[in-house]
C-alpha cells in the first residue's frame, strides 16, 4: 500500500527526508535502460545536485534540461526506466523533484520494484551518452526478460505537480518495509522529471567472517543513518556518512552561525571558546558494535570548522529511537550517553584520528551523538569497530 502525499501537508515535511538516498549516483545508484533519453538522458534523475536551469541553452536536440526528458510520444505506450539502486535496501518514500519542468513535466509517474539477485539482471550494453537517442531494439529485448512490467507496485499511478522555478516536490510513502535491489520509474506518457530521490536504509549483509575484520559501522553503505540533528541549514549531517572523501563543503554536515555567539568571543582555560551553545546530530549504526577507531574530517571546513566536538554512544531499540525521534530528541530523560571522546578541539581542513588510546569506552552501542561548538561543518565522520550483537540485557 502507498500513500500519495503531492504536496507538503501546512509545512510539514515527511519524516522519510533525514534517510539516505539510496539511488543517487554518489552511492553508485545507476540506470540501466531507458526507452527514451531522447531530450536530456535518465542519469540526471540520480545527480545528488539540486536541478540547475539555464534559460539559454540549447543542445542539438533541444533545450538543455537538468533532468529526465523523453520526446513526446508519437506511438503507442509510455516511457520508463530501469534504475539499479546503489545498495539494496528498505525504501520508506520517494521524492519526484520537477523542478524547472513546466510545460514539459510528466503528468502522471509510478514505481515499481524489484529485489534482484545478480544473475537474474541481464547484461546490457553500457549506456554512454544517450542523449537524442531511443532504446535499440536489442535493448528491448534484452530488457525484456526482466519482466519489469510484472515487478511490485510501491507507487501507483499518480499524478504529480510540475515545477515551474526550483520547488516541485512530489512525495510519496512506500509502506512495503523488504530489501529492493531495483526500480522501474514509469512516467505517462512522456516528459521530464529533474530528479528521483529513493529515501531509505541500506541493508548491508554482515557475513559472519566480517565481525573480525574492521568496517565502518556508520558508513551510509553499511546501512548508518542520520535520525535527528540540531541544524541542517547549510548541510544535512546524514551526508558525512557519504562513501569516499568529501569533494567540497556541500558534501558535508554545515549548520549557520550560532545565534549565541557573544559581541566579543573569549577563551576558556583548555583553549575552548567560552560560546554557549551547540550543535548535534544522532546516527543509527548499520549493526551493533564496538567503535575502536574514529576518524572526524573537517576537510573542505576553512573559515567554519567547528571550535571542539565530543561523540558519545547508548544503546537504543526501535521504539525507543522512536519515541525520541518524535520529540526531536529533546526529552528530558533522554537517552544515557556514554562519552567516547571528551570535547576535543577541532582544526581546519584537517583529518583528525582517534584510536583505543583516547576512545574512553570500548562497549557495543547501537547510536551515536556528535556534537560540535559552537557551530561550524565536518565532512566526514567515520567510526571503524567490530560488529557485535547487543548484551541479552538488551536484546
Ligand atoms: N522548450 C522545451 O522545453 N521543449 C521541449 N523540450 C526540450 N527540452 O526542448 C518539449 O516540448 O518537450
Amino acid at each position: 500500500m502507498t500513500v500519495h502525499l503531492s504536496e507538503k501537508k501546512g509545512n510539514v515535511l515527511p519524516d522519510f527526508l533525514h534517510l539516505n538516498d539510496l539511488g543517487c549516483e554518489s552511492v553508485g545508484g545507476k540506470v540501466l535502460f531507458a526507452t527514451d533519453d531522447f531530450f536530456a538522458p535518465a542519469e540526471n534523475l540520480l545527480k545528488k545536485q539540486r536541478p540547475a536551469y539555464h534559460a539559454d541553452l540549447f543542445t542539438e536536440f533541444g533545450k538543455w534540461r537538468d533532468g529526465w526528458e523523453t520526446r513526446r510520444k508519437r506511438i503507442p505506450g509510455h516511457d520508463w526506466c530501469i534504475i539499479q539502486l546503489g545498495v539494496p535496501g528498505t525504501i520508506y518514500g520517494f521524492e519526484a523533484d520537477t523542478s524547472y519542468f513546466a510545460g514539459n513535466c510528466a503528468p502522471q509517474i509510478s514505481i515499481q520494484a524489484a529485489c534482484l539477485k545478480p544473475e537474474e539482471v541481464p547484461a546490457l550494453p553500457a549506456r554512454g551518452n544517450r542523449i537524442g537517442t531511443a532504446a535499440s531494439d536489442e535493448e528491448l529485448r534484452i530488457v525484456k526478460e526482466m519482466r519489469s512490467d510484472e515487478w511490485t507496485s510501491l507507487v501507483p499511478i499518480s499524478k504529480i505537480k510540475s515545477g515551474n522555478l526550483d520547488a516541485a516536490h512530489n512525495y510519496f510513502v512506500a509502506t512495503l518495509k523488504q530489501k529492493w535491489t531495483h526500480l522501474r520509474l514509469n512516467i505517462y506518457p512522456d516528459g521530464g522529471i529533474a530528479r528521483l530521490k529513493v529515501y531509505g536504509t541500506m541493508q548491508r549483509e554482515w557475513p559472519l567472517s566480517g565481525l573480525n575484520h574492521l568496517s565502518d559501522l556508520v558508513a551510509m553503505v553499511n546501512g548508518g543513518v542520520c535520525v535527528g540533528y540540531s541544524d541542517a541549514q547549510l548541510g544535512h549531517p546524514g551526508n558525512i556518512l557519504g562513501p569516499g572523501r568529501a569533494k567540497s563543503m556541500k558534501d558535508g554536515w554545515e549548520t549557520g552561525r550560532s545565534l549565541q555567539r557573544p559581541p566579543i568571543l573569549k577563551l576558556g582555560d583548555k583553549g575552548i571558546l567560552l560560546v554557549p551553545g551547540s550543535e548535534w546530530a544522532v546516527f543509527r549504526l548499520g549493526h551493533s558494535g564496538v567503535i575502536t577507531h574514529i576518524e572526524i574530517d573537517t576537510s573542505h571546513f576553512k573559515g567554519n570548522f567547528p571550535d571542539t566536538f565530543k561523540l558519545e554512544a547508548c544503546i537504543l531499540n526501535t521504539e525507543e529511537e522512536n519515541e525520541y525521534n518524535a520529540q526531536k530528541w529533546t526529552l528530558k530523560q533522554g537517552p544515557k550517553w556514554n562519552t567516547l571522546v571528551p570535547a576535543t578541539k577541532l582544526k581546519p581542513h584537517t583529518r583528525h584520528f582517534f584510536d583505543g588510546t583516547t576512545i574512553k569506552m570500548l562497549d557495543v552501542f547501537t547510536h551515536v551523538k556528535l556534537t560540535f561548538a559552537p557551530d561550524g561543518g565536518v565532512s566526514r565522520m567515520r567510526l571503524w569497530g567490530f560488529p557485535r550483537a547487543l548484551p541479552d540485557t538488551r536484546k
